[in-house]
């Protein structure tokens, strides 16, 4: 029976001021075990019963832990649903008989580190696994985007590293286009990795509520001025470059992780970003190098060489004081890592 085991990183997008663009994969994994029986197994025989959608697709998941908001059924739940629209691409109208998922998620979900991303990742591995399509990367970014309309997510889970993406064809996607072969064949995201120095760590701050992307993304203007917007531009290039340094520079990379593109309309949904953002900096923070909300909050990241229990702790407690009594913080130390997901036969 064919075996294989997929591992997608969290990720950590726009890195201030690199909003849509920019992202970096990080050491907290989803992880999906699959197993493909052979054409005459029954179904029927599973510890737990088939679902008649069970039965459809050829596919039953579970999970480690049980979230009750995860849908299990395979047109509902995202990860089978991202493989299905893939097989779907390609002719195949299901899964072989009969494959099984078990997913181990690491991931908190709607915090700012990319879970959604990570889901849509693993169902385009998924399907690529089971029925061999040799997809290639640029194929698997643009696949992705059918279902997530920013790239800065799924394109460092899917390479690792610090990534830059863009679209080409942008203009017909939506906030609510739902995802269909039209998307899938006009728009396409091509990403490169961005040089990074591999002193750099994460030290991130998770607040135990969520905070789902798409209330994250509603709350920003539809237009902006050009000052903002030049601001923006300023920065990305220089961070994009700052990072890679040998000697890197705390306050170049400091300056140039800031945002006036989405931070600023973010702050009133994350109590104690505001602080964060205009209180924690290498002068007063040794170790430090950069601090910005992760992807649409309410995570936030810290980049650091050195220092970084210390850096949490200090994160931790502007976060206890600021949230009175309404939330606790979680603090995680994380890798960059340089490999993105994988999929191995075992
Ligand atoms: N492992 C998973 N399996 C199924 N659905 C998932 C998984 N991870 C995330 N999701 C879906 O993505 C949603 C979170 O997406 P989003 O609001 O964009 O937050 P995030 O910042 O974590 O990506 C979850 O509520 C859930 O519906
Ligand atoms: N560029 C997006 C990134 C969203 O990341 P997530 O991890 O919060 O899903 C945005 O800022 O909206």
């Amino acid at each position: 029976m064919p075996k294989y085991r997929i591992s997608v990183p969290a990720t950590s997008a726009n890195i201030g001021p690199g909003f849509d663009t920019l992202g970096i994969a990080l050491s907290l994994f989803l992880n999906l075990d699959v197993s493909v029986e052979s054409p005459d197994f029954d179904p029927l025989l599973l510890p737990t019963p088939p679902s008649s959608k069970n039965i459809q697709y050829n596919i039953q998941l579970s999970y480690s832990e049980f979230d009750s908001s995860i849908p299990l059924e395979p047109d509902t739940n995202i990860i089978s649903r991202v493989a299905l629209f893939v097989l779907n691409t390609f002719g195949i109208q299901k899964f072989p008989t009969f494959t099984k998922v078990f997913v181990e998620n690491n991931i908190p979900l709607s915090r700012g580190l990319g879970s959604s991303a990570t889901a849509i990742v693993s169902g385009v591995f998924l399907a690529n696994v089971v029925c061999d399509l040799k997809l290639t990367e640029q194929q698997m970014f643009s696949f992705c985007l059918a279902f997530e309309n920013h790239p800065d997510n799924t394109t460092p889970a899917i390479v690792g590293g610090i990534t830059a993406s863009y679209v080409l064809g942008s203009e017909i996607m939506s906030e609510s286009s739902t995802p269909s072969k039209a998307i899938y064949d006009i728009n396409k995201v091509f990403g490169v990795n961005v040089k990074y120095n591999s002193k750099i760590k994460a030290v991130v701050a998770v607040p135990r509520f969520e905070l789902p992307t798409s209330l994250a993304r509603s709350v920003l203007p539809k237009q902006y001025e050009i000052k903002d917007i030049v601001y923006n531009f300023q920065r990305i290039a220089t961070l994009s470059v700052a990072l890679g340094a040998e000697d890197l520079s705390p306050e170049i990379i400091y300056n140039s992780m800031k945002d006036k593109i989405h931070q600023p309309y973010r702050k009133a949904l994350v109590p104690g970003l505001s602080k964060v953002l205009d209180e924690v900096c290498p002068q007063n923070t040794p170790g430090l190098i950069g601090v910005c909300l992760s992807g649409a909050g309410p995570t936030t990241l810290a980049l650091a060489t050195s220092n970084f229990e210390e850096i949490g702790a200090k994160l931790k407690s502007i976060f206890d004081s600021e949230s009175k009594g309404t939330f606790e913080t979680d603090i995680f130390i994380l890798d960059i890592v340089d490999r993105g997901a994988t999929a191995k036969s075992l």
